[in-house]
């Protein structure tokens, strides 16, 4: 399967756990080069980070097959701010819910996969325009369930 077939059909379906990484996104999610493009390719201006999800063994098996070969629905440019080169990412539109609420979703999110990441592919990370912590009430080891489009 891959993302194009998913939009025809069924979300993909991935459930990992809440977890810190180390407060990298927020300093690069606040940069304008960024924030521009998320304003006007996903409509919103993101909380400045990224969710991370440790996904579980067979999440990690479906979202390295469903990457496999798919260029991402929508892209952000890599840009120069004159002295230093920043990396693009590729965004697939996403909904997420939590096991503490699952009468809750939240989903105008995004699943983002920056070119360059220290994260390996068991690893996802999204981005919102609200602190999904708050909104869902999410700490580190809280399973979620993520619908990709
Ligand atoms: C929009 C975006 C752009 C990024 N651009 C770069 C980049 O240019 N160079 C880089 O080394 N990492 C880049 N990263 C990746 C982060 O450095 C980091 O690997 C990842 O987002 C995990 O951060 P965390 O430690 O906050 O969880 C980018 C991340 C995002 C979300
Ligand atoms: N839309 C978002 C983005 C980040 N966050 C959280 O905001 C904090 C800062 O994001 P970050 O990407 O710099 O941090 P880490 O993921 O590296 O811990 C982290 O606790 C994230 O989990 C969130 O709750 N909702």
């Amino acid at each position: 399967m891959t993302i194009a077939d998913s939009t025809a059909s069924e979300p993909v379906v991935l459930t990992g756990d809440v977890t810190s990484g180390e407060r990298a996104a927020e300093d690069f999610l606040s940069l304008s080069g960024y924030v521009e493009q998320f304003r006007s390719r996903l409509g919103y201006e993101p909380y400045p980070g990224t969710l991370n999800v440790e996904l579980d063994a067979t999440s990690r098996k479906r979202w390295d097959r469903t990457v496999d070969g798919d260029g991402g629905t929508i892209r952000i440019d890599p840009w120069s701010d004159g002295d230093r080169e920043f990396g693009g990412a590729s965004c697939y539109r996403a909904a997420i819910v939590s096991s503490r609420s699952e009468k809750t979703a939240y989903s105008t999110c995004h699943l983002i996969v920056p070119d360059r990441t220290t994260h390996g592919p068991g690893t996802i990370e999204l981005v919102a325009p609200d602190r999904l912590r708050d909104r869902l009430e999410l700490a580190d080891g809280t399973t979620v369930t993520v619908n990709v489009r």
